[in-house]
């Protein structure tokens, strides 16, 4: 029998579900989008097997419906969604990056027969739109679900054996949990990165050439500021209480190294920088735990064609990447080339590889 899947929502994160959604076998993808150039690009780039109008109408054939809406925008559709004909197992999901306020709105769902289990997929971009929609955005991330307490077994068990063609690492979570945890590692660094490129621009009023000196520091800090500011919007109005408690804290950070610089002791800025680097370190971000990708670092020379020399030898080996970017110095200059492999095991034929043929230095982050 096929499994009839709804994406609302065909941006970054919808369109990029709907994608992993379409390597489920049986399984038929519909999507709908608020904006018509959106639907118009989803079809063009076949990232569901069908664009739909009548949303309504798609809802009540639908076995699962998934939201890649902004979380007010989603909220706003749970809301309408009481008074849809749908079908008796119909389970719904998102993938919004708050949760409380969604799962409060679950909770009069349920009242109404209607299944509503909260996703968030850790991973994402400063990309937005259904053009930067990939299919394994999310491989080896976490994707959260936040179903309410007591859910059927049997529902949570569907929608997962939907979620894993996006191969993620599916959790189970609180929503409470989950939206105190966001605040401290993804929405509140947002908020660091925008205030810093605040700072930066106050700055250039009286240094014009400051923001042409920011280097690869910066650029990695506030990378984020370039997210969707309509999204962030959203999320910051839903998750207001949990940033107020991380915004204090970070307050009284500030005042510790206040108090340290101003304490002249060259031993103890040391520390503070060196018992960061420790945790910074040992977090899961670099050992896998997090997001798994096995990087291979090549210090590549400037000439055209290199990439494409390196990515060749690669596939005579019929060795697989997952990822490729360039990282530089500067933003003038060519720089590292930062292949990404599924395991180590490639990453180190993959060494073994480009060490035969080239010169190249190489090491693993
Ligand atoms: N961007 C990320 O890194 C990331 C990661 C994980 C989760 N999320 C969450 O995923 C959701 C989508 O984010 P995104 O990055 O894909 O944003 P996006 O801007 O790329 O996509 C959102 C899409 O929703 C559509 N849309 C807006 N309002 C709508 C409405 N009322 N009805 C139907 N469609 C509507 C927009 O036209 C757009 O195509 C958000 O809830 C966000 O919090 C984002
Ligand atoms: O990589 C990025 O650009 C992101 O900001 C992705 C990111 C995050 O890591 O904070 C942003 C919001 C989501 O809810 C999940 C992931």
């Amino acid at each position: 029998m096929t499994r009839n899947v709804l994406v609302i929502g065909l941006g970054l994160i919808g369109g990029s579900i709907a994608l992993s959604c379409q390597k489920a076998p049986n399984t038929k993808v519909l999507g709908f989008d608020l904006n018509e150039n959106t639907c118009h690009q989803a079809k063009t780039l076949s990232i569901v097997h069908e664009v739909v109008d009548d949303v309504i109408q798609s809802a009540s054939t639908a076995d699962i419906i998934i939201f890649g809406t902004p979380v007010n925008a989603t909220l706003e559709w749970l809301e309408e969604m009481k008074n849809w004909p749908l079908k008796k197992n119909v389970i719904v999901t998102d993938t919004g990056s708050t949760k409380g306020l969604i799962m409060e709105k679950a909770a009069q769902l349920r009242e109404l027969g209607i299944t509503f289990i909260g996703g968030h997929p850790m991973a994402g971009s400063h990309k937005s739109g259904v053009q930067a929609a990939k299919t394994y955005l999310f491989e080896n991330a976490y994707y959260m679900l936040t179903p309410l307490k007591n859910e059927n077994e049997e529902s949570i068990k569907k929608l997962e054996d939907l979620l894993k063609f996006t191969l993620a690492k599916i959790v189970l979570l609180d929503a409470h949990e989950h939206d105190h945890m966001t605040a401290v590692v993804s929405h509140f660094p947002h908020i660091v990165a925008a205030s810093l490129v605040h700072q930066l621009q106050s700055e250039q009023q009286n240094y014009p050439m400051t923001s042409m000196l920011a280097a690869g520091g910066f650029r990695d800090v506030t990378r984020i500021a370039s997210s969707n500011p309509l999204m962030w919007k959203d999320i910051v109005l839903q998750n207001r209480e949990e940033l107020l408690v991380q915004l204090n804290a970070w307050q009284h950070e500030m005042e510790r190294v206040k108090s340290i610089i101003l304490s002249h002791n060259g031993e103890i800025i040391e520390d503070y920088f060196a018992s960061a680097k420790e945790v910074r370190d040992k977090l899961p971000i670099n050992t896998g735990a997090f997001y798994t990708t096995y990087d291979l670092y090549v210090d590549i020379p400037d000439y055209p064609g290199v990439i494409s020399e390196i990515t060749g030898y690669l596939a005579q080996e019929h060795i697989s990447i997952t990822n490729i970017r360039v990282v530089e110095a500067r933003e003038d200059i060519f720089g590292i080339l930062v292949i990404s492999f599924q395991n180590a095991e490639d990453r180190e034929k993959a060494q073994g590889c480009i060490s035969r043929r080239t010169k190249y230095e190489m090491y693993m982050s």
